[in-house]
């Protein structure tokens, strides 16, 4: 069944599940989607804030939940301890809105603002930080068994630290199958790179893409303009060697359009050396030139002589 329609529901609703009973107030809108459209709301038994995403697509909105079941539960059996994704999912219910069933989901909220926000606001250079724990997170999924599918700036959310969190699972694929859901500029597919199955180097492509993209996004929007049959990894690469924006990132780069890590943990090490060795050397205080302490010293000493042959008589 689709349920294909568009829902505006304003602050201080209430939204009760039909199955579970949980209730929700609405605090404001977070987002709108083509899947569906995200709100801030309020538990109302525990005061607590999550987002909670509507479907207008049943079908969409269900493949969703059921990759962030299978992570959930995958989540408690492999790190019952760590914080990962077993915290992320609260709750599946339907709402029940003008006669109609609307399938919904609770997660946790996530206080952050897009990727390309914030590296306007920050510096390019937060790059650093956000990219390193970006790529721990495709390497947590990736060591699930999933592949996230449609990496892109708007799905990354990043907090004040650079700490990072992926939003929208709908594109994510178990490893081997295809990936269902993919958007032009980072699909390998659409630079006739490789193909779409989801695999760990489809995510660490689509990452290199984004990188270019925020970095350097002029040269990539004029190689994305040429005829489909010119568009290659080549103009991805060129520019890469180009842009003096992307030099930290060059050697990796390269690596993750050709599809050259082993794995996931290699990609983090690589990233890791190289923005810790690009950094710039912190600044040394400037010292006091030797002659000045020098002739410092033998000031006070001459001072000293002078006193004690003063008060001698
Ligand atoms: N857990 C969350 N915490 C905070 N904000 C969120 C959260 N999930 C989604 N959002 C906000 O809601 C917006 C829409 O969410 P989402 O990307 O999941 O919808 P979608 O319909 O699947 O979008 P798309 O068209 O990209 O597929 C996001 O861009 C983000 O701003």
């Amino acid at each position: 069944m689709t349920t294909s329609f568009k829902l505006n529901l304003p602050q201080g609703t209430l939204i009760t599940g039909r199955w579970r009973g949980g209730r929700y107030l609405i605090q404001r809108l977070l987002g709108q989607g083509a899947n569906g459209v995200v709100y801030l709301v309020k538990q109302v038994d525990s005061a607590r804030l999550y987002a909670l995403k509507m479907g207008f697509d049943t079908v969409d909105i269900q493949s969703e939940i059921n990759v962030l079941k299978a992570l959930q539960r995958q989540g408690r059996r492999h790190h019952p301890v760590r914080r990962d994704n077993s915290g992320y999912l609260v709750e599946v219910d339907d709402y029940s809105f003008q006669g109609k069933e609307i399938p919904f989901y609770v997660m946790r909220y996530i206080k952050g603002e897009p990727l390309r926000a914030f590296l306007a606001r920050r510096g390019s250079r937060w790059m650093d930080a956000a990219g390193m724990n970006l790529l721990r997170q495709l390497r947590r999924l990736h060591e699930s068994g999933w592949v996230f599918g449609d990496l892109k700036p708007e799905n990354v959310l990043v907090g004040t630290y650079g700490e990072v969190e992926l939003i929208d699972y709908g594109g994510v694929s178990s490893i081997g199958r295809s990936v269902k859901q993919f958007t032009e500029w980072y699909d390998r597919g659409f630079w006739n790179a490789g193909g779409r199955t989801a695999e760990p180097s489809y995510d660490w492509f689509s990452f290199a893409v984004v990188c270019i993209h925020l970095l350097a996004e002029q040269p990539l929007k004029h190689a994305a303009t040429q005829l489909p049959q010119m568009r290659s990894s080549g103009d991805l690469l060129d520019i890469v060697y180009k842009a003096p924006s992307l030099a930290p990132y060059r050697e990796w780069l390269q690596k993750a359009i050709q599809g050259e890590f082993r794995d996931t943990a290699e990609a983090c090490l690589l990233w890791k050396e190289l923005v810790t060795a690009s950094r710039p050397e912190p600044v040394k205080k400037p010292t006091t030139p030797r002659w000045i302490i020098s002739a410092f010293a033998i000031s006070v000493t001459l001072l000293v002589y002078a006193l004690y042959m003063a008060f001698r008589f």
